[in-house]
């Protein structure tokens, strides 16, 4: 199905709309799973898309973010603010308040935010802002501008996530281990998982989690991270083939290592996947592969994220 860009705007050439029909899990998620990585965009005649964008996606609203929250039977939703909004953040507060509390969302702010916009973010469900470091996605913003809104937002008991790939976190090292708040990577750090899960580019991201217990990952994007698969999509992969099968070790290192400071998203729609769009049940289902057992799933799925975005209601392990 082709699905439309409106608004005026026009999808950038080979964008690859999200799986049509996805399968039901075969994975029992545990009750009160959440769904801690996914965007909205759009629709691009209700919130146009940023200026300074880098893409620009087919629509992809609340609406069907949630038909498909119930379809893989998650409870809840943690919406991330995709880069295409840039600071903008209508579409994502628009959805989190018609989720009736069932979605939190994680914003993108500039420096010079009003306190009264925060306090309004706040009250909407918003929890955290996000750095992008990815360069593809955006345009350099200084340190001091981050540390600038991070400073901002720690008293409101926010926290700061953050997108990079593995090359860059020597040099962004010192800058995340400065930051006065819970730091979430996404997507692990974007390791090369062609390299030893024992080799010096993983080791450095988990010594960063292991030396700093502010700082918690997601161990999600196997469909953006593998180079040998296969795709997690019908009859290519199964229970004795698992699909990402290269991203496995990694994620399950780092589930193992943390299983406090882990959270797990689809990534729906997934932007920017280049070579083929995952089916979202057998995505769910490769949770198998990385916890090594039910309780590790209940901390990764519900604990967790409860713990990090719905604190008041989150009655312990
Ligand atoms: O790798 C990506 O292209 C990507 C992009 C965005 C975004 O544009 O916000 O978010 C993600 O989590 C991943």
């Amino acid at each position: 199905m082709n699905r439309p860009t409106t608004g005026g705007f026009a999808k950038t050439p080979g964008w690859l709309d999200w799986y049509d029909g996805p399968s039901r899990p075969r994975l029992r998620l545990p009750d009160g799973a959440v769904d801690a990585h996914c965007h909205v965009f759009g629709p691009g005649e209700r919130f146009p898309y940023a200026p300074e964008r880098k893409y620009t996606p087919c629509d992809a609203g609340k609406d069907d973010l949630f038909a498909l929250r119930d379809h893989l039977g998650f409870a809840r939703n943690v919406i991330v603010q995709a880069t295409c909004h840039g600071a903008d953040n209508r579409a994502l507060v628009d959805a989190c308040l018609a989720s009736g509390g069932r979605a939190r969302g994680v914003a993108t702010v500039r420096r010079d935010v009003a306190d009264a916009e925060l306090e309004r973010l706040h009250a909407a469900g918003i929890r955290g802002v996000r750095f992008n470091f990815v360069k593809r996605l955006v345009d350099f913003t200084p340190k001091d501008e981050l540390l600038a809104i991070a400073q901002r937002i720690a008293p409101l008991g926010w926290h700061v996530v953050v997108y990079f790939e593995a090359p860059d976190l020597p040099e962004l090292w010192d800058f995340f281990t400065a930051l006065p708040t819970t730091v979430v990577v996404d997507h692990m750090g974007r390791p090369d998982v062609t390299q030893p899960v024992d080799g010096p580019q993983f080791g450095l991201f988990v010594r960063l989690l292991r030396e700093h217990p502010n700082v918690w990952t997601k161990v999600s994007c196997p469909e953006r991270l593998s180079v040998s698969g296969p795709p997690a999509l019908p009859g290519r992969c199964g229970p004795d083939r698992p699909p990402y099968a290269d991203v496995i070790p990694f994620a399950r290192r780092l589930v193992e290592a943390f299983p406090d400071r882990v959270l797990w998203g689809t990534d729906w729609p997934h932007p920017n996947l280049k070579d083929h769009m995952p089916d979202d049940g057998l995505l769910v289902d490769w949770l198998a592969h990385i916890v090594p057992d039910e309780a590790h799933l209940r901390r990764l799925l519900v604990d967790n994220p409860m713990r990090l975005y719905w604190p008041d209601e989150w009655k312990g392990a």
